[in-house]
């Protein structure tokens, strides 16, 4: 194996958020799968339904049938597993730095705490504009670039095409989301994805960690965006909070399955209908995983706030609107110097009831 991380204290939990890895109860609750194929026997409505009831009930669900390429998968897996297992040295070619956020980075922080873990990003829309700092009144914008290892030969095409089947993934999924929050148009939200949009993929290299009871791969969070669409492999290890008792809940491996999870932009669009819920990873000392997360995100111009077509005077907006590249920017910021402050959550926006 490459090399990788050596356990130092910036990776140590606070207590209170250390996972605790007993072995998984097999008849523990699980998050719904759901089968996206439409037949006779099986209608929209009968799927935007189970949609709903996932969205609301725990804001995470995995889908089978969705379309993706399973050949096309075990390509991404396969050239993540090459790049990953080269030696710091060339990893650290296509590194991250201040000026450019996409590429290879060992470095992340989730509320301070560093991730037992290392990332390749890339951008759907190589060339995305964002706000060049995360004060509001600096209206200075930045292109941020996709860069691309040499290795492995066909890393940059596997990637740039599974980016093109996860956006259409990633469009399905929003019309049915449309529909179940009751919205008159299935397309309505389909223009804040644009050209302009800010949606990255990320893929993520778990190694095997020598104390995985002090550390997570990454902290507990919620995701920024309107969707995540994420393929694992079957090592296990990503745990959802549950909604009804907060219980940290295994998302156990489904292949080629995707898991589907609410983001801060669908919660303040449905006012709170959906919640982006938290979740985090645990690692283990025997086995390296691998993630890959789409994040769908709307372009930097756009402005966030609940659905007109949701709110009404006895369901008044929960959120005054905010921008998403501000949002995006200031999330970003706290991935390269450690804040002293939380970073920033939609809560910030909240109205006062
Ligand atoms: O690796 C995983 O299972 C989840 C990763 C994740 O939550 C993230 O990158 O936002
Ligand atoms: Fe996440």
């Amino acid at each position: 194996m490459g090399e990788t991380l050596a356990m130092d204290s910036t990776f140590i939990q606070p207590i209170e958020h250390r996972p605790k890895l007993e072995p998984l109860d097999s008849l523990d609750e699980q998050v719904p799968t759901i089968d996206l194929s439409i037949s006779l026997s099986r209608t929209t409505h009968q799927l935007v339904s189970e949609i709903a009831s996932a969205c609301q009930n725990w804001g995470f669900f995995q889908v089978i049938n969705h379309g993706v390429s399973h050949e096309l998968l075990a390509r991404v897996e396969k050239a993540a597993r090459l790049f990953f297992d080269q030696p710091m040295e060339e990893k650290r070619k296509v590194k991250r730095d201040a000026a450019n956020a996409m590429g290879f980075h060992d470095g992340e922080n989730t509320k301070n705490v560093r991730d037992w873990k290392e990332v390749f990003d890339f951008l759907v829309k190589d060339g995305t504009l964002i706000p060049a700092s995360h004060e509001p009144n600096d209206k200075e914008l930045r292109v941020l670039c996709n860069q691309w290892p040499q290795y492995p030969s066909g890393f940059r095409e596997t990637c740039e095409e599974y980016a093109r089947e996860l956006e259409l993934l990633a469009h399905k999924l929003l019309r049915l989301i449309s529909l179940s929050l009751g919205l008159a148009g299935a397309d309505g939200l389909k223009g804040y994805f644009n050209d302009e949009q800010t949606s990255l993929v990320r893929l993520n290299h778990y190694p095997p960690c020598p104390s995985p009871d002090l550390v997570l791969g990454v902290g507990r969070h919620k995701d920024a965006g309107a969707l995540t669409i994420l393929a694992q492999d079957g090592v296990g290890g990503l745990q959802v909070k549950r909604k009804s008792d907060g219980e940290w809940i295994p998302v156990k491996p489904i292949p080629n399955a995707y898991i589907v999870n609410i983001g801060d932009v669908v919660q303040v669009w449905s006012n709170d209908k959906y919640e982006s819920v938290e979740h985090r990873v645990v690692v283990n000392t025997e086995k390296e995983r691998f993630s890959f997360p789409f994040f769908f995100f709307p372009a930097h111009h756009m402005m966030v706030k609940p659905l007109e077509e949701l709110v009404n005077e006895q369901n008044p907006p929960k959120y005054r609107e905010y921008n998403f590249g501000k949002f995006f920017a200031s999330r970003n910021r706290s991935d390269f110097q450690k804040q002293k402050v939380e970073n920033i959550q939609i809560d910030h926006f909240r109205l006062p009831l």
